[in-house]
């Protein structure tokens, strides 16, 4: 019998689909001893978002890099309830946000709310995949089994990430941070008229767009001989939002730094948790509670280092009784956020993983 999916992660520029677990690590450490000694030859899982280290990486039996991942037929209605954080309850958190930047705690912090759902029949991994290749086309659609972090056996992390954290091979190293935002459609599902245009120019948006940027740069910076920054961000489309984005790239002035590495030391940027980074994570940790794995990083690395990690948005963790998941959407807050476009801005981005549901 073929042992099962243990790793997934599938664009159009890459695939991999590991199957087995020759070794499952809950570390980072651990992980990158196991490749450096040549144990394993690649580790595919997902980081937490807090620092304190919540890790699941996982060196599979087997990993295929030919089979591209292929969208279910069908995406049929599979919630049976569900409970979403309330609009009002998001809107204040937003104005605590908005109150901590006011009173000086921290210049940048993304705030989100959380969906629970409970499925009207067990869904595999396999499956949910399957849905968000079929609905999120464009996006990397990544799953991570979660078995190797303290509490999360049986647990998976799937979705369909627009946000490539950082891409690795050789001495090169790309990142395209996402932030600043806009919904393509209105209450009523009509398309916003001018949308991507007034995201281009919003002073608001380009300002915590910068938080994003700087950050990448000031890490970067002390590891590459090169950094290449365009001037201005780019507008990118989601299936149902507009953001804003900036391709980063370096020449690593050590190429044997590994994506691992970097994943860990990139992740969370301020796309997730804001600026500076230890204050931002503080008033979420206070605010929302435990993230868990949304907002970390999820991805691969190889013997060589080469790899790819993207940002967990856009995505769900199902429990290990396949019957329930949950799943997060969240914005960045500055000075000058509106209360209700950030409620918009996240129900808008709920809708990735909404439709991979059924509706
Ligand atoms: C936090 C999320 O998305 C991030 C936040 C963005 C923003 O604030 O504009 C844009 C893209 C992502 O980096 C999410 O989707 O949950």
């Amino acid at each position: 019998m073929p042992a099962g999916l243990s790793f997934l992660l599938s664009n159009t520029e890459f695939n991999a689909r590991g199957s087995g677990v020759r070794a499952s690590f809950g570390t980072v450490d651990q992980a990158r001893d196991a490749l450096a000694s040549g144990a394993v030859d690649f580790v595919g899982g997902a980081l937490g978002f807090d620092t304190d280290g919540l890790a699941s990486l996982i060196a599979p039996e087997h990993v295929d890099f030919t089979a591209a991942l292929r969208p279910a037929p069908t995406v049929d209605p599979m919630v049976a309830d569900m409970l979403v954080t309330p609009d009002a309850v998001h809107r204040e958190r937003v104005v605590a946000a908005i109150a901590a930047i006011d009173a000086g705690e921290v210049e940048k912090v993304v705030i989100a709310r959380s969906l629970d759902a409970r499925l009207s029949a067990p869904a595999t991994p396999e499956e949910l995949l399957a849905r968000f290749a079929a609905t999120a086309g464009g996006a990397t659609i990544f799953g991570a089994d979660l078995s190797a972090a303290p509490g999360h056996a049986g647990a998976w992390l799937i979705g369909a990430s627009p946000e490539l954290l950082l891409r690795k091979r050789g001495a090169t190293v790309q990142c395209i941070p996402y932030a600043g935002s806009a919904p393509k459609f209105d209450a009523a599902g009509r398309p916003v008229a001018g949308a991507a245009e007034s995201l281009r120019r919003s002073e608001k948006d380009l300002r915590e767009h910068a938080y994003v940027v700087d950050y990448l740069r000031e890490l970067l910076a002390p590891l590459c001989d090169e950094i290449v920054v365009p001037d201005r961000p780019q507008t990118i489309a989601t299936s149902h939002v507009w953001h804003l984005a900036t391709p980063i790239t370096g020449t690593l002035t050590d190429p044997s730094v590994t994506s691992l590495d970097l994943a860990a030391r990139l992740s969370p940027t301020p796309a997730v948790c804001g600026t500076p980074t230890a204050a931002a994570a503080r008033i979420i940790g206070e605010i929302e509670g435990t993230r868990d794995f949304y907002a970390g990083t999820a991805g691969w690395c190889d013997a060589s280092g080469d790899g790819e990690w993207v940002v967990s948005i856009r995505c769900l963790e199902l429990d290990a009784s396949r019957t329930r998941v949950r799943a997060w959407a969240g914005g960045g807050i500055v000075a000058g956020s509106d209360p209700d476009a950030e409620v918009a801005e996240t129900t808008a981005k709920f809708q990735t993983v909404l439709s991979a549901l059924g509706g």
